[in-house]
Protein backbone atom coordinates (compact mmCIF):
# COMPACT_ATOMS: atom_id res chain seq x y z
CA UNK A 1 0.00 0.00 0.00
CA UNK A 2 1.84 3.73 -0.94
CA UNK A 3 0.70 6.13 1.51
CA UNK A 4 0.31 9.35 -0.52
CA UNK A 5 -3.08 10.36 -0.15
CA UNK A 6 -4.05 7.84 2.64
CA UNK A 7 -5.37 8.74 5.74
CA UNK A 8 -4.40 7.56 9.18
CA UNK A 9 -5.71 7.27 12.98
CA UNK A 10 -3.04 6.83 15.08
CA UNK A 11 -4.31 6.13 19.30
CA UNK A 12 -1.72 7.61 21.71
CA UNK A 13 -0.05 9.26 19.58
CA UNK A 14 1.31 12.11 21.18
CA UNK A 15 4.41 10.71 22.90
CA UNK A 16 6.31 7.50 22.74
CA UNK A 17 5.60 5.09 20.37
CA UNK A 18 2.81 6.68 18.99
CA UNK A 19 4.30 9.77 17.94
CA UNK A 20 7.09 8.11 16.09
CA UNK A 21 4.28 5.89 14.18
CA UNK A 22 2.48 9.35 13.24
CA UNK A 23 6.15 10.89 11.61
CA UNK A 24 6.84 7.88 9.88
CA UNK A 25 3.41 7.96 8.27
CA UNK A 26 3.38 11.87 7.89
CA UNK A 27 6.88 11.08 6.35
CA UNK A 28 5.77 8.62 3.42
CA UNK A 29 3.07 10.76 2.45
CA UNK A 30 -0.02 9.86 4.77
CA UNK A 31 -2.74 12.30 6.63
CA UNK A 32 -2.65 11.70 9.82
CA UNK A 33 -5.12 11.89 12.77
CA UNK A 34 -3.59 12.27 16.44
CA UNK A 35 -5.69 10.59 19.27
CA UNK A 36 -4.64 11.24 22.50
CA UNK A 37 -6.01 12.45 26.24
CA UNK A 38 -3.22 14.45 26.43
CA UNK A 39 -3.91 17.78 25.37
CA UNK A 40 -1.05 20.23 25.29
CA UNK A 41 1.13 16.95 23.94
CA UNK A 42 -0.73 16.60 20.93
CA UNK A 43 -1.72 19.99 20.24
CA UNK A 44 1.65 21.07 20.07
CA UNK A 45 2.41 17.78 17.88
CA UNK A 46 0.19 18.78 15.50
CA UNK A 47 1.45 22.40 14.92
CA UNK A 48 5.04 20.95 14.63
CA UNK A 49 4.29 18.12 12.28
CA UNK A 50 2.01 20.58 10.13
CA UNK A 51 4.77 23.02 9.66
CA UNK A 52 7.11 20.26 8.70
CA UNK A 53 4.81 18.58 6.38
CA UNK A 54 2.47 21.45 5.43
CA UNK A 55 -0.39 22.75 6.73
CA UNK A 56 -3.86 20.10 7.42
CA UNK A 57 -1.41 16.78 7.11
CA UNK A 58 -1.85 16.21 10.86
CA UNK A 59 -5.22 16.44 13.07
CA UNK A 60 -5.00 16.48 16.83
CA UNK A 61 -8.58 15.50 18.16
CA UNK A 62 -8.53 14.86 22.08
CA UNK A 63 -10.22 11.86 22.26
CA UNK A 64 -9.90 8.67 25.64
CA UNK A 65 -9.81 5.31 23.75
CA UNK A 66 -11.93 4.15 27.16
CA UNK A 67 -14.93 6.58 25.79
CA UNK A 68 -17.10 5.46 22.92
CA UNK A 69 -18.48 8.90 22.39
CA UNK A 70 -14.85 10.80 22.13
CA UNK A 71 -13.66 8.06 19.56
CA UNK A 72 -17.20 7.61 17.57
CA UNK A 73 -16.49 11.74 17.34
CA UNK A 74 -13.27 11.58 16.54
CA UNK A 75 -13.18 9.26 13.67
CA UNK A 76 -16.40 11.14 12.26
CA UNK A 77 -13.82 14.51 12.34
CA UNK A 78 -11.45 12.41 10.80
CA UNK A 79 -13.57 11.29 7.48
CA UNK A 80 -14.76 14.41 7.24
CA UNK A 81 -11.39 15.98 7.26
CA UNK A 82 -9.08 13.14 5.28
CA UNK A 83 -12.21 12.34 3.58
CA UNK A 84 -11.74 8.63 4.61
CA UNK A 85 -9.46 6.01 7.11
CA UNK A 86 -7.64 4.01 5.27
CA UNK A 87 -4.90 3.17 8.11
CA UNK A 88 -5.83 2.61 12.36
CA UNK A 89 -2.97 2.16 14.30
CA UNK A 90 -4.72 1.25 17.81
CA UNK A 91 -1.12 2.40 20.01
CA UNK A 92 -2.71 4.12 23.03
CA UNK A 93 -1.95 1.93 26.18
CA UNK A 94 -0.75 1.84 30.06
CA UNK A 95 1.13 -0.24 31.91
CA UNK A 96 0.06 -0.04 35.70
CA UNK A 97 -0.56 -3.77 37.77
CA UNK A 98 -2.19 -1.36 40.48
CA UNK A 99 -5.04 -0.21 38.32
CA UNK A 100 -5.53 -3.27 36.51
CA UNK A 101 -9.07 -2.29 35.73
CA UNK A 102 -8.10 0.87 33.83
CA UNK A 103 -5.06 -1.18 31.96
CA UNK A 104 -7.86 -3.36 30.89
CA UNK A 105 -10.25 -0.68 29.72
CA UNK A 106 -7.52 1.08 27.60
CA UNK A 107 -5.12 -1.58 26.28
CA UNK A 108 -7.80 -4.36 25.40
CA UNK A 109 -11.17 -2.91 25.39
CA UNK A 110 -10.29 0.42 23.64
CA UNK A 111 -8.53 -2.11 21.00
CA UNK A 112 -11.29 -3.51 20.42
CA UNK A 113 -14.03 -0.23 21.05
CA UNK A 114 -11.93 2.15 18.57
CA UNK A 115 -11.47 -1.11 15.90
CA UNK A 116 -15.13 -1.86 15.74
CA UNK A 117 -15.79 2.16 15.21
CA UNK A 118 -13.35 1.97 12.46
CA UNK A 119 -14.77 -0.81 10.72
CA UNK A 120 -18.05 1.31 10.28
CA UNK A 121 -15.99 3.31 7.75
CA UNK A 122 -13.37 1.04 6.69
CA UNK A 123 -15.18 -2.38 5.74
CA UNK A 124 -16.04 -2.54 2.02
CA UNK A 125 -19.67 -4.45 3.10
CA UNK A 126 -20.28 -1.18 4.85
CA UNK A 127 -18.90 0.66 1.67
CA UNK A 128 -15.65 1.72 2.98
CA UNK A 129 -12.75 1.65 0.85
CA UNK A 130 -11.00 -1.62 3.00
CA UNK A 131 -7.17 -0.97 4.35
CA UNK A 132 -4.86 -1.99 7.62
CA UNK A 133 -5.48 -2.33 11.26
CA UNK A 134 -2.66 -2.48 12.84
CA UNK A 135 -2.26 -3.03 17.14
CA UNK A 136 0.51 -2.44 18.95
CA UNK A 137 0.58 -5.31 21.20
CA UNK A 138 3.83 -6.11 22.62
CA UNK A 139 6.16 -9.47 23.26
CA UNK A 140 4.02 -9.81 26.59
CA UNK A 141 1.71 -10.67 24.56
CA UNK A 142 3.27 -13.36 22.99
CA UNK A 143 4.43 -15.28 26.36
CA UNK A 144 3.77 -14.52 29.86
CA UNK A 145 6.15 -10.90 31.35
CA UNK A 146 5.95 -12.48 34.98
CA UNK A 147 6.23 -8.88 36.68
CA UNK A 148 2.71 -7.55 35.20
CA UNK A 149 0.37 -10.05 34.29
CA UNK A 150 -2.98 -7.75 34.01
CA UNK A 151 -0.27 -6.27 31.32
CA UNK A 152 0.29 -9.49 29.41
CA UNK A 153 -3.46 -10.35 29.61
CA UNK A 154 -4.42 -7.45 27.71
CA UNK A 155 -1.51 -7.58 25.34
CA UNK A 156 -2.38 -11.68 25.13
CA UNK A 157 -6.00 -10.19 24.19
CA UNK A 158 -4.70 -7.80 21.44
CA UNK A 159 -2.96 -10.80 19.96
CA UNK A 160 -5.81 -12.90 19.44
CA UNK A 161 -7.92 -10.61 18.67
CA UNK A 162 -5.69 -9.37 16.02
CA UNK A 163 -5.42 -12.62 14.37
CA UNK A 164 -9.22 -13.63 14.95
CA UNK A 165 -10.24 -10.86 13.40
CA UNK A 166 -8.16 -11.40 10.13
CA UNK A 167 -9.33 -14.53 9.58
CA UNK A 168 -13.22 -12.98 9.94
CA UNK A 169 -11.86 -10.01 7.59
CA UNK A 170 -10.64 -12.66 4.92
CA UNK A 171 -13.39 -14.87 4.84
CA UNK A 172 -16.03 -12.24 4.94
CA UNK A 173 -14.29 -9.94 2.71
CA UNK A 174 -13.67 -6.96 4.61
CA UNK A 175 -11.10 -5.66 2.38
CA UNK A 176 -9.10 -5.01 5.64
CA UNK A 177 -5.84 -6.78 6.90
CA UNK A 178 -5.05 -7.11 10.78
CA UNK A 179 -1.60 -7.25 12.21
CA UNK A 180 0.07 -6.78 15.53
CA UNK A 181 3.65 -5.01 16.21
CA UNK A 182 5.22 -6.63 19.19
CA UNK A 183 8.13 -4.81 20.69
CA UNK A 184 10.04 -5.81 23.53
CA UNK A 185 11.36 -3.20 25.75
CA UNK A 186 11.23 0.76 23.78
CA UNK A 187 12.27 3.86 25.17
CA UNK A 188 9.31 5.81 26.15
CA UNK A 189 8.06 7.14 29.41
CA UNK A 190 6.06 3.93 30.23
CA UNK A 191 9.32 1.75 30.70
CA UNK A 192 10.79 5.13 32.81
CA UNK A 193 7.83 4.65 34.96
CA UNK A 194 7.08 1.47 35.12
CA UNK A 195 9.08 0.29 38.54
CA UNK A 196 6.19 2.78 40.48
CA UNK A 197 3.28 1.21 38.48
CA UNK A 198 3.71 -2.74 39.20
CA UNK A 199 1.36 -2.66 42.24
CA UNK A 200 0.74 -5.67 43.81
CA UNK A 201 4.38 -7.01 42.13
CA UNK A 202 6.53 -4.43 42.63
CA UNK A 203 8.73 -6.83 44.69
CA UNK A 204 9.22 -7.80 41.53
CA UNK A 205 11.35 -4.71 39.91
CA UNK A 206 14.17 -6.10 40.40
CA UNK A 207 13.29 -9.01 37.83
CA UNK A 208 11.42 -6.34 35.45
CA UNK A 209 15.39 -4.38 35.43
CA UNK A 210 16.83 -7.82 34.86
CA UNK A 211 15.11 -9.20 31.92
CA UNK A 212 15.13 -5.38 30.05
CA UNK A 213 18.87 -5.27 30.59
CA UNK A 214 19.18 -8.96 29.16
CA UNK A 215 16.96 -8.18 26.44
CA UNK A 216 18.03 -4.71 25.53
CA UNK A 217 15.62 -1.30 24.90
CA UNK A 218 15.31 -0.46 21.48
CA UNK A 219 14.07 3.05 19.77
CA UNK A 220 10.98 4.33 19.06
CA UNK A 221 11.63 4.74 15.41
CA UNK A 222 12.63 1.02 15.19
CA UNK A 223 9.21 -0.20 16.11
CA UNK A 224 7.93 2.82 13.47
CA UNK A 225 9.85 0.72 10.81
CA UNK A 226 8.07 -2.48 12.00
CA UNK A 227 4.57 -0.61 11.15
CA UNK A 228 5.11 0.29 7.93
CA UNK A 229 6.33 -3.32 6.64
CA UNK A 230 3.12 -4.21 8.43
CA UNK A 231 0.95 -1.21 6.39
CA UNK A 232 2.75 -1.23 2.72
CA UNK A 233 3.47 -5.08 2.73
CA UNK A 234 -0.46 -6.17 1.64
CA UNK A 235 0.72 -9.99 2.00
CA UNK A 236 0.35 -9.38 5.91
CA UNK A 237 -2.09 -10.40 7.36
CA UNK A 238 -2.69 -12.07 10.95
CA UNK A 239 0.67 -12.06 11.62
CA UNK A 240 2.64 -10.57 14.88
CA UNK A 241 5.79 -8.48 14.07
CA UNK A 242 8.28 -9.20 17.06
CA UNK A 243 10.79 -5.96 17.54
CA UNK A 244 13.94 -6.61 19.42
CA UNK A 245 17.26 -5.38 19.55
CA UNK A 246 18.52 -8.06 18.02
CA UNK A 247 16.51 -7.18 14.89
CA UNK A 248 12.58 -8.09 13.42
CA UNK A 249 11.17 -11.36 12.98
CA UNK A 250 7.23 -12.69 12.42
CA UNK A 251 6.53 -14.88 15.38
CA UNK A 252 5.47 -18.37 13.94
CA UNK A 253 2.34 -19.63 15.54
CA UNK A 254 1.02 -23.29 16.17
CA UNK A 255 -1.50 -23.92 13.03
CA UNK A 256 -4.55 -25.33 15.03
CA UNK A 257 -6.23 -26.65 11.40
CA UNK A 258 -3.47 -29.98 11.50
N1 LIG B 1 7.48 1.21 25.90
C1 LIG B 1 7.58 -0.13 25.77
O1 LIG B 1 8.54 -0.77 26.25
C2 LIG B 1 6.53 -0.89 25.05
C3 LIG B 1 5.27 -0.33 24.81
N2 LIG B 1 4.32 -1.09 24.17
C4 LIG B 1 3.00 -0.53 23.89
O2 LIG B 1 3.14 0.60 23.04
C5 LIG B 1 2.02 1.48 23.19
C6 LIG B 1 2.52 2.91 23.39
O3 LIG B 1 3.27 2.90 24.57
P1 LIG B 1 4.48 3.94 24.83
O4 LIG B 1 4.66 4.83 23.64
O5 LIG B 1 5.63 3.19 25.35
O6 LIG B 1 3.84 4.75 26.04
P2 LIG B 1 3.81 6.31 26.37
O7 LIG B 1 3.28 6.38 27.77
O8 LIG B 1 5.11 6.94 26.05
O9 LIG B 1 2.71 6.90 25.35
C7 LIG B 1 1.39 6.45 25.44
C8 LIG B 1 0.50 7.52 24.84
O10 LIG B 1 -0.85 7.05 24.93
C9 LIG B 1 -1.65 8.07 25.49
N3 LIG B 1 -2.79 7.48 26.20
C10 LIG B 1 -2.78 6.83 27.39
N4 LIG B 1 -4.02 6.47 27.74
C11 LIG B 1 -4.85 6.87 26.73
C12 LIG B 1 -6.24 6.80 26.51
N5 LIG B 1 -7.06 6.26 27.42
N6 LIG B 1 -6.74 7.32 25.36
C13 LIG B 1 -5.92 7.91 24.46
N7 LIG B 1 -4.59 8.03 24.62
C14 LIG B 1 -4.07 7.52 25.75
C15 LIG B 1 -0.73 8.85 26.42
O11 LIG B 1 -1.22 10.15 26.68
C16 LIG B 1 0.56 8.85 25.61
O12 LIG B 1 0.62 9.94 24.73
C17 LIG B 1 1.24 0.93 24.39
O13 LIG B 1 0.13 0.18 23.91
C18 LIG B 1 2.23 0.01 25.08
O14 LIG B 1 1.60 -1.03 25.79
C19 LIG B 1 4.57 -2.38 23.74
C20 LIG B 1 5.79 -2.94 23.97
C21 LIG B 1 6.86 -2.24 24.61
C1 LIG C 1 8.25 -3.53 33.51
C2 LIG C 1 8.01 -3.00 32.12
C3 LIG C 1 6.67 -3.49 31.60
C4 LIG C 1 6.23 -3.31 30.33
C5 LIG C 1 7.07 -2.56 29.42
C6 LIG C 1 6.60 -2.58 27.99
O1 LIG C 1 5.33 -1.98 27.87
C7 LIG C 1 6.54 -3.94 27.39
O2 LIG C 1 5.53 -4.34 26.87
C8 LIG C 1 7.70 -4.75 27.50
C9 LIG C 1 7.61 -6.08 27.22
C10 LIG C 1 8.79 -6.85 27.30
C11 LIG C 1 8.74 -8.19 27.26
C12 LIG C 1 10.00 -8.85 27.39
C13 LIG C 1 10.14 -10.13 27.38
C14 LIG C 1 9.05 -11.11 27.24
C15 LIG C 1 9.47 -12.37 27.08
C16 LIG C 1 8.48 -13.48 26.98
O3 LIG C 1 7.42 -13.14 27.78
C17 LIG C 1 8.04 -13.70 25.52
C18 LIG C 1 9.16 -14.28 24.82
C19 LIG C 1 9.06 -15.06 23.73
C20 LIG C 1 7.81 -15.37 22.99
C21 LIG C 1 8.06 -15.28 21.49
C22 LIG C 1 9.09 -16.24 21.05
O4 LIG C 1 10.21 -15.80 20.78
O5 LIG C 1 8.77 -17.46 20.98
Amino acid sequence: MALTGKSAVVTGAAMGIGKALSELLLENGAKVALLDVNDSAGQSLMESLNQQHGAGSALFLKCDVESEEQLKAAFQKTVETFGGIDILCNNAGIMNEGTWEKTVSINLMGVIRATYIALEYMNKLNGGKGGVIVMTASMAGLGPFITCPVYTATKSGVVGFTRAMAGASEVSGYGIRFNALCPAFVQTDLIANASANLGPFSHLAEVAGQIKEKLGVISVSEVAEGLMELVTDETKNGEALMILTKGKTYMQFPSLSK
